[in-house]
């Protein structure tokens, strides 16, 4: 899994106990769970309209900057649940069929 959504998830859990008044994700956790996924609302909405966008113009940084905001929310989201990235990849993991790579690989060598 990524080193960065990984040690992003520690901070998440740091931040929890921070103070709301110099932490962002502290600010949050002190809103509440409904705050969170207002945010998480909000950022996919953005990140959508960025697309749309980026269709027309051929312009992908907004994408990119939009989805990095969704996904950090999400994980705010899912840190306030006691979850983290690694259940997200997990479970994208157990869809992915790795048969066809293994197949591969064992007759490459
Ligand atoms: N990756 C992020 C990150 N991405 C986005 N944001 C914040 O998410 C908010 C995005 O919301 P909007 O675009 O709607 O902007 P806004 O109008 O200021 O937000 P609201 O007032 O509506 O809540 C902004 O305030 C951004 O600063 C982030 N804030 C923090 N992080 C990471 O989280 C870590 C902990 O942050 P703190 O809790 O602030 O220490 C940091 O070290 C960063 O690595």
């Amino acid at each position: 899994m990524s080193d960065i959504l990984e040690q992003l998830a520690q901070v998440l859990e740091a931040r929890k106990e921070a103070d709301p008044e110099t932490s962002y994700v502290a600010s949050l956790h002190q809103k509440g769970l409904n705050k969170i996924l207002e945010k998480v609302g909000e950022e996919c909405t953005e990140t959508l309209l960025a697309a749309k966008d980026a269709e027309h113009s051929g312009e992908t940084r907004d994408v990119v900057y939009e989805t990095a905001d969704l996904w950090f929310h999400s994980m705010v989201m899912l840190s306030r649940l006691g979850l983290g990235p690694k259940d997200v990849i997990d479970e994208l993991a157990s869809r992915f069929d790795l048969s066809g790579l293994e197949e591969k690989a064992s007759r490459e060598q």
